[in-house]
């Protein structure tokens, strides 16, 4: 697959003196969802604004379908949509008008069918003529995406998508984007939600500290780095874990009545097996087994975290 978009040795000082970004190199695959997650203040905005053109790097390039963007602004410029964190509109404004108004910033013509498409593929249709204060935060978020779509840019940036707005909304809002790629759209969105990137993306970057430390398919990422969790309900509820046990490091649960295991499904010997011989040799009856692999948040915290705790 061809990168559509292309970071290279991309650094960030603020005047401030804070590094954000440290040497970033990432390629975005055309059509697909590409997820960020980082903690708070890790560089995903700083990154994003840097391809958007609205932050200079202090050094690096980034590349719109093998144009450089400083070199070759207009073309990048009319490539890349953004829907920023901030929900900026007119509040007097109708949608109808922040929506054209916002294409005509652009430099593209005025065409009243290609926004009457948008706004009735974004459900704002019979809300066109309604000024922007009248709406609610669902609808506003809309109205973000349908300015961000409106100069027709076949990449499309998400910073925060879903901040703040509740589990229907959420949900709603990973159609809209689901929709859009089907529709050949490039996505970039970057989430504090890990159940989002889990969710949609395809690809998944974690950024921490200004560095990219991890970026895979979604599933390679759970799959490599994944551990899964056995569960075994006993069928006597126990104080502690018993006598016998300590290799396998076990964790009791829900009052007694369930013994975790963590281990590696990669792994050539995952214990499992001895683990049931040696609770068969001691006489503790279990009523259920289950496993559970561990979620994208698991690694992400642990990917995260890793490095704190070596140092
Ligand atoms: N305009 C600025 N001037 C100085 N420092 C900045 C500026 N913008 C961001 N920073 C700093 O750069 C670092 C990265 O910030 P950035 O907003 O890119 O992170 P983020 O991952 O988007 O965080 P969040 O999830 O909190 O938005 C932080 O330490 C932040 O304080």
């Amino acid at each position: 697959m061809s990168a559509i978009l292309s970071i290279r040795g991309l650094r960030k000082s603020y005047a401030t003196g804070v590094e954000a970004l440290k040497s970033v190199d990432l390629d975005i695959n055309r059509g697909e969802i590409f997820a960020l997650l980082g903690p708070n203040g890790a560089g995903k905005t700083t990154m994003i604004n840097i391809a958007c053109g609205i932050v200079t790097p202090t050094e690096g390039e980034v590349l719109v379908d093998g144009r450089n963007w400083q070199t070759d602004y207009r073309h990048a410029r009319t490539r890349i949509g953004l829907v920023p964190q901030e929900l900026s509109t007119d509040a007097f404004e109708s949608v109808w008008n922040t929506v054209s108004f916002s294409r005509g910033l652009f430099g593209k013509p005025r065409d009243a069918g290609k926004i009457e498409t948008l706004l009735k593929r974004l459900s704002l249709w019979d809300k066109r003529k309604s000024e922007m204060r009248f709406l609610s935060g669902g609808m506003k978020r809309r109205v973000m995406i349908a300015k961000a779509l409106s100069h027709e840019p076949d990449i499309l940036f998400l910073d925060e998508p879903t901040a703040g707005v509740d589990v229907e909304l959420r949900r709603d809002m990973w159609d809209i984007v689901r929709d859009l790629r089907r529709d050949g759209t490039t996505i970039i969105l970057t989430t504090h939600y890990i159940e989002e990137a889990e969710e949609m993306a395809d690809r998944v970057g974690v950024i921490s500290k200004g560095q990219l430390i991890a970026i895979d398919e979604k599933k390679a990422l759970m799959a490599k780095m994944g551990r899964k969790t056995l569960k075994i309900t006993l069928s006597d509820p126990v104080e502690a874990v018993p006598a016998g046990l300590e290799e396998w490091n076990l964790v009791l649960e829900d009052d007694g009545h369930q013994l975790c295991y963590a281990f590696d499904s990669n792994a050539e010997r995952t214990g499992i097996a001895s683990l049931m011989r040696r609770l068969s040799e001691l006489h503790i009856g279990y009523k259920d087994l289950s496993t559970r692999q561990s979620s994208l948040e698991d690694i992400f915290v642990q990917l995260v975290h890793a490095p704190e705790k070596a140092a």
